[in-house]
């Protein structure tokens, strides 16, 4: 039977209240398949696409399951970050809203433990949150999980990936074995599949994407620009498209910090959001994003997943994602539930090929946009000046300002074509910025590729290794170069830091040596704590 209705679903009558409320017509397609086998008691892996509903997939469930006279801890939701864990603990209390008796609490780092404490005493039956707090609960023993009947990994291809993995082992080998367990995610790799069998129970897979990993109501669009065009072509396209929000991604935190500088000063309302801020900072950020206060949140992949702001219409990948799913997720932030939306990902030269590697993954195909020309920005900016002249025209009393330019015109023998060129120019300040963006051509890729011929690392007679060094430590640059001169006894020369989540990093080492620089670095530790250092290949590169 295929189930069109939430009529037609095993749900109560406080839950269907509470979804007429929210204004839900008709249950996704994760939603319908997935609630009736949650209930069941089945454990579940739960796929579909961005913004498709699964955080309702998984909350009903809970909320119905949820025995509101125990005052027990129940169902736990993990999520990978702050804003995630905050935003889905307000759809779970707005979909609870008319089953009383069931209080829910996210827990989360950078926030006041003891405030945690104080409400979790007082009977939390869901707690959603972040791994680390969570941990932290439970060696304090302020989260008791007995009573737990379920676990939710929430982007759980992520929460299993190398730098949560740990934690979450630890949460789930605490919790009572005949747990229920779900995971949800737009992106389920493979290998993550095969780990979900160490904690789940005969799970059901329950697929809903389509061919491809995104959803079709997103335009997808690169562009080729090199780096220090990038800004220009930005504030372009924005001005062009006027977005009402956007989020542009970039893949480290200082960059999003410079960029969001250069914004501002060109007059934008953008602001940042990455893991270096504190935490009432980050709320702030998202407070004002969400009021639409700024209109352009620049982001690490901190808000690549599961963050769901209404109005995003454009999401840029000021630089492209490190990973293929980050792509998926990143520009999942926009065209939600059922909505329209545009990506633009930033490309140059040798990115191409990883552009490539994504539509691949994706099956979606990128189709190239070229750079908006002064011209097409000027006219919007001029179509969108007229209309406000012409709404001042029709609006209000102009007499006085008549009276002043006929005067004008008198004595100064203008004509009243001139002062309204001169006004024009006056009201829309300077004219535009003539600075050309030339669109790299691949004939001037490859000269510039030959020019520094010798100067990459392969022709210089080294590689690369990729250092995947956990979530949980904050390590610095230095720190890794010195752990891993200090063992291996070479002087690793570090060239460039990735921060998704501060986990990954590359370092460049002699090639005649790499081996045993590889073996030696499996003993090596930064901060007391293991690392995983491999040679970089295709996949992490
Ligand atoms: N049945 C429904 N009808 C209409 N809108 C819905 C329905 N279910 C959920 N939504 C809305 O769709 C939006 C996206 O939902 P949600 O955040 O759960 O997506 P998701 O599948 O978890 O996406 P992501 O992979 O990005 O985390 C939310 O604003 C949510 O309120
Ligand atoms: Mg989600």
């Amino acid at each position: 039977m295929n189930i069109t209705k939430f009529e037609d679903l095993p749900i109560s009558d406080e839950i269907k209240r509470s979804i007429a409320e929210i204004g839900f017509e008709e249950p996704s397609p994760i939603q319908a398949q997935s609630i009736p086998v949650i209930l069941s008691g089945k454990d579940v892996i739960g796929q579909a696409q961005t913004g498709t509903g699964k955080t309702a997939a998984f909350s009903i469930p809970i909320l119905e399951k949820v025995d509101p006279n125990n005052k027990h801890l129940q169902a736990i939701v993990l999520c990978p970050t702050r804003e995630l864990a905050i935003q889905v603990s307000k759809e779970i209390r707005k979909l609870g809203k008319f089953k009383s008796g069931i209080k829910t609490l996210p827990v989360y780092g950078g926030q006041p433990i003891d405030r945690q404490i104080k409400a979790l005493k007082s009977g939390v039956q869901v707690v959603i949150g972040t791994p680390g707090r969570v941990i932290d609960h439970i060696n304090r023993k302020t989260l008791k999980l007995d009573d737990v009947k379920m676990v939710v990994l929430d982007e759980a291809d992520e929460m299993l990936d190398m730098g949560f993995r740990e934690d979450i082992e630890l949460i789930l080998n605490q919790t009572p074995i005949e747990r229920q367990t779900t995971f949800f995610s737009a992106t389920m790799p493979k290998e993550i599949l095969e780990l979900t069998k160490l904690y789940q129970h005969e799970p059901e897979i329950i697929k809903v994407v389509r061919k491809e990993l995104t959803v079709p109501n997103i335009k997808q669009f690169y562009i080729e620009t090199r780096r220090a065009n990038k800004l220009e072509v930005l504030c372009r396209l924005i001005d062009v498209y006027n977005p009402k929000l956007s989020v542009v991604f970039c893949n480290t935190k200082r960059g999003s910090d410079e960029l969001v500088s250069e914004l501002q000063a060109r007059g934008y309302f953008a602001d940042a959001l990455h893991g270096d801020l504190k935490q009432t900072q980050r709320d702030i950020v998202m407070d004002k994003f969400r009021q639409g206060t700024i209109d352009i949140l620049v982001a690490t992949d901190v808000a690549a997943r599961g963050i769901d702001v209404d109005d995003v219409d454009m999401v840029f990948n000021y630089d492209l994602p490190q990973d293929e799913e980050y792509y998926v997720h990143r520009i999942g932030r926009t065209g939600r539930a059922g909505r329209e939306g545009v990506s633009f990902s930033f490309v140059y030269g040798k990115e191409m090929r990883k552009m490539r590697d994504i539509e691949r993954y994706t099956k979606c195909k990128l189709v190239k946009h070229s750079i908006p020309t002064i011209a097409d920005v000027e006219e919007k900016k001029v179509a969108a000046f007229f209309k406000q002249v012409k709404d001042t025209v029709n609006e209000s009393n102009l007499a006085k300002q008549i009276n002043w330019v006929e005067a004008l015109c008198e004595e100064q023998e203008l004509s009243t074509l001139e002062v309204a060129a001169a006004l024009v120019k006056l009201a829309m300040g300077e004219e535009l910025k003539e600075e050309i963006i030339e669109e790299p051509s691949r004939k001037e890729a490859r000269k510039s590729k030959k020019a520094k011929k010798g100067s990459t690392g392969a022709e210089r007679g080294m590689v690369r290794l990729f250092i995947n060094v956990g979530r949980k430590q904050r390590v610095q640059a230095k720190d890794i170069v010195g752990a891993i001169a200090g063992e291996a006894g070479i002087s690793g020369k570090l060239v460039g830091t990735i921060d998704i989540y501060d986990k990954y990093t590359f370092v460049e080492v002699p090639k005649a040596n790499a081996k045993k620089v590889l073996e030696k670095l499996k003993n090596v530790k930064i901060k007391g704590n293991k690392i995983n250092i491999e040679k970089a290949n295709k996949k992490n590169k």
